[in-house]
């Protein structure tokens, strides 16, 4: 598998803020993969040195090979970055905008490309408007057209989808969906982690300037040992609490609903425990660990880094 990014040996300090602490991440051709950590953990700011838009303190960086210092412009078409923030020029419609974009790069006519663009994220209808008169997750979506218009290998969205609600965002994901299934790499970074967990192959963890892991998805929620039984019974359940004392358990009496966690050894004499409990059991399920529980296990719940 060939490799389009290779992050070597990155840091970048604010004064004192050490922001990014000795990066190392190889991101392969057609991956999509997911940078996920806690507000202040960096994201941002590796973005930021990969777009040229933050200045590095040490360490290098190629796209597809190439040094994104002395091949700037060429590993700049390589990229579609759509940063976290939102700004435009007030003066230029959606369609004018992602034109003036095209120009950037040098592509005249790029109708069709900015139609599909348009289609995909529901602007079409929107595509003669000011952005100011755009809503928020209007304005997203134009961000991401405005990436995406040079067509080109890697995408990397940084917060994609806040402030986009969930229509929308199934239809966005159903696009970069397919873009990822074109060949395209994309690099995500998101708060939503039922959605990084549900998208991304391979997922990086970052807290405080470093990545604390990186893995499969699958890896990494294997990693968790944890399994959560909820049964619900046709018998009440008051009086239950005095028998399943010792266990890390939840007691809904208005429901006849219990719900144990436990790990996944403990799991057989716990389906023994409930089943000589002697109840009427109408419902059971059990869930297994989460993305979320990861996260939470290796950011130790995250939180801002300012202590
Ligand atoms: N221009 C700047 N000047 C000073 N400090 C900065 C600057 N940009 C970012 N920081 C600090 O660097 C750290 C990393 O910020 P960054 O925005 O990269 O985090 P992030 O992981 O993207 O967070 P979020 O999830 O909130 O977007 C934070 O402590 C932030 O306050």
């Amino acid at each position: 598998m060939s490799v389009a990014i290779e992050i070597q040996n990155i840091n970048k300090k604010y004064g004192d803020l050490e922001a990014l602490k000795d990066i190392n991440l190889t991101i392969n051709r057609g991956e999509f993969f997911g940078l996920l950590g806690p507000n202040g953990a960096g994201k941002s700011t590796l973005i930021g040195i990969l777009g040229g838009l933050v200045n590095k303190d040490f360490g290098r960086i190629t796209v597809l090979g190439k040094d994104i210092i002395s091949n700037y412009r060429e590993t700049k078409k390589s990229l579609g970055i759509v940063p976290q923030e939102v700004t435009f020029d007030p003066y230029f419609n959606v369609r004018e905008t992602l034109e003036i974009q095209s120009g950037y790069f040098g592509i005249k006519n790029n109708d069709e490309k900015i139609n599909e663009l348009l289609k995909a994220l529901d602007l079409t209808d929107k595509a003669e408007i000011g952005p100011r008169q755009l809503s928020g997750g209007m304005k997203r979506r134009l961000l991401i057209a405005k990436a995406l218009v040079h067509n080109p290998e890697i995408i990397v969205l940084d917060e994609p989808t806040a402030g986009v609600d969930v229509e929308l965002r199934n239809s966005l994901w159903d696009y970069v969906i397919k873009l990822n299934s074109q060949g395209k790499t994309i690099i995500l970074t998101t708060h939503y982690l039922e959605e990084a967990e549900t998208l991304c192959d391979r997922i990086a963890i970052m807290n405080k300037g470093e990545i604390v892991k990186i893995d499969t998805k699958e890896n990494l929620i294997n990693s968790i040992d944890k399994k959560v039984v909820s049964v619900k019974f046709a018998d009440s359940v008051i009086g239950l609490a005095e028998k399943l004392e010792g266990t890390s358990c939840k007691i809904d009496e208005e429901e006849n609903r219990i719900e144990i966690e436990a790990s996944k050894n403990d799991l057989n004499d716990l389906l023994k425990f409930i089943n000589n409990l002697d109840l009427h059991i109408v419902d059971m399920n059990i869930e297994s660990a989460k993305l979320e529980d990861v996260f939470i296990k290796l950011t130790n719940l995250g939180g801002d880094r300012d202590e």
